[in-house]
Formats: structure tokens, C-alpha cells, sequence
């Protein structure tokens, strides 16, 4: 394909060409025994090279013009911390580029299903469809914490060597009570499982039933991604509060 092609063709159609001429149902299927298993699945292979790059120069352009620094503690998450620099839902919707359309990608929802085994669905609280989170600073994390609905998508466009921390680590398999979340009990009587990414990673996880962070990073060590967080059909009629994320960014 010329590159003037894959340079103007949408998120979404890129996607579904690359699903067609690229991805069989095995790769879905590994992916989905993973998630069955563990919480948390692979899917780089969904997305193509040039929608990668798409996403990785959108996040550096917002992360300069438009991020927050953040250094904040939740106590529904057992006041674990989060020290970071975000792009909010409302800024990454006004800029209306890659991020935006990638979440809105039919095609991508189609894959995640795929894997999921059930659909994968719009979140119906924008301001959680997609945050940015960039790491920078020695001892910059994204703390232990659940999220509010079933799934979430995580792109990265940018993550430091392990020895330099910035690796995720997940507890399958745990529940979230909002007045008492336990999380160092939930730490102590389950294993931990990590997992290092490259750039150009993205992982599916089952954000509301694994317990995880980001380990904290160490000097010069740097970590950019997006978190599109997705819907199943169980959470539509569930009461979610959204204080975190209220908190977060004083929506
Ligand atoms: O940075 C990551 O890999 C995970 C992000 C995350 O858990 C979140 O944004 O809720
Ligand atoms: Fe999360």
C-alpha cells in the first residue's frame, strides 16, 4: 500500500484491513485463553505499525501541550498513590485525533469481543473512555487499584527497560469493595504476576476483577500510554460511582 494511503485511511479502516489480511482466529484464541486464565492478554498484533505510530505521536503532542502532574492518593484504592502526568478524557475527545478515533474504532471493538468472548462495549462515562498517563520521575507509579468497568485497553507508546521499572503487575481474581479494599490482604494471600511490555504493546484487561499498578520508576526511566477503559453488557446496569476518577480530574 502507498504510504500517502496508510497515512489518510481512517484508524478504523486501517484496522479492519489489518485484521483481514494479517490476524487468523488463533492468535484471538491464545489471547483469549489468557485472559480466561489470567486477566490480562496481549493484543498488540490488532493494531498496525502505522496506526501505532499514529497513536505514539498524538500522545507525545498532548503529553507536551496539555498534561497535568499529579501526586494524589486514593483511600478507596487503600491510599495507594498515583504520581504521574495526565491527559484528561475532555482534552483527548477536543483534540480529536488517533486516540479518539481508535476508541471509537468499530474494528477494534470487534478484535477485543473476539477475545473476550462477549461484547466489548462504549463505556458509558466519558470521562473514562480514554486518560493518558505519562511517567517521568523516579518513584512516578500508578499505585494498586481496580478499575470501575469490565475491561480495559492499555497502548504503549513509550516504556523504560525493566531494570528501570515501569512493569505491570496484576492480582487475578480479586473483588473491589469500595469501603474496605483490603489491598495489602488482597497482596499477601494471592501471587503476583508481572509482566514487561515493549513499545507498541497493548494489552487487554479485566480491569475490574485484577488487582494491579504500575511499578514505580527509577531514574531517567520514562512510560507513556493510553487506557481506553470498555464496557461489558453486566456493567450497564451497575451503580458506579466514579469517585476516583471524580477526584482525578474534577470532572
Ligand atoms: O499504565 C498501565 O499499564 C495501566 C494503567 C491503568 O491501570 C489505568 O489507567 O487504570
Ligand atoms: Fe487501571
Amino acid at each position: 500500500m502507498l504510504r500517502e494511503d496508510r497515512e489518510t485511511r481512517s484508524i478504523d479502516a486501517r484496522i479492519e484491513r489489518h485484521l483481514a489480511d494479517r490476524v487468523d482466529g488463533e492468535q484471538h484464541w491464545m489471547a483469549r485463553k489468557s485472559l480466561y486464565e489470567t486477566g490480562f492478554a496481549l493484543v498488540s498484533y490488532v493494531l498496525p505499525q502505522d496506526v501505532k505510530e499514529r497513536l505514539d505521536e498524538e500522545m507525545a503532542a498532548l503529553i507536551d501541550a496539555q498534561s497535568i502532574r499529579r501526586d494524589m492518593r486514593f483511600a478507596q484504592t487503600g491510599n495507594s498513590p498515583r504520581k504521574m502526568r495526565n491527559v484528561s478524557a475532555a482534552d483527548i475527545h477536543q483534540h480529536n485525533g488517533p486516540v479518539r478515533e481508535l476508541y471509537d474504532s468499530p474494528a477494534l471493538r470487534g478484535a477485543l469481543s473476539a477475545v473476550a468472548g462477549e461484547d466489548v462495549l462504549t463505556c458509558p462515562y466519558a470521562p473514562e473512555h480514554y486518560v493518558i498517563t505519562h511517567l517521568e520521575r523516579p518513584g512516578d507509579t500508578h499505585g494498586w487499584h481496580w478499575d470501575d468497568y469490565s475491561f480495559g485497553v492499555i497502548y504503549v507508546a513509550e516504556v523504560p527497560d525493566v531494570e528501570l521499572g515501569g512493569f505491570v503487575q496484576t492480582v487475578p481474581n480479586t473483588v473491589w469493595d469500595k469501603s474496605n479494599p483490603r489491598v495489602f490482604q488482597n497482596l499477601v494471600d494471592n501471587p503476583i504476576v508481572s509482566y514487561s511490555l515493549r513499545p507498541g504493546d497493548m494489552y487487554l484487561l479485566r480491569t475490574d476483577t485484577t488487582l494491579h499498578r504500575v511499578h514505580p520508576v527509577e531514574t531517567g526511566g520514562r512510560r507513556t500510554i493510553v487506557n481506553m477503559a470498555f464496557a461489558a453488557e453486566r456493567d450497564l446496569s451497575k451503580e458506579i460511582d466514579h469517585e476516583t476518577m471524580e477526584e482525578l480530574f474534577h470532572v
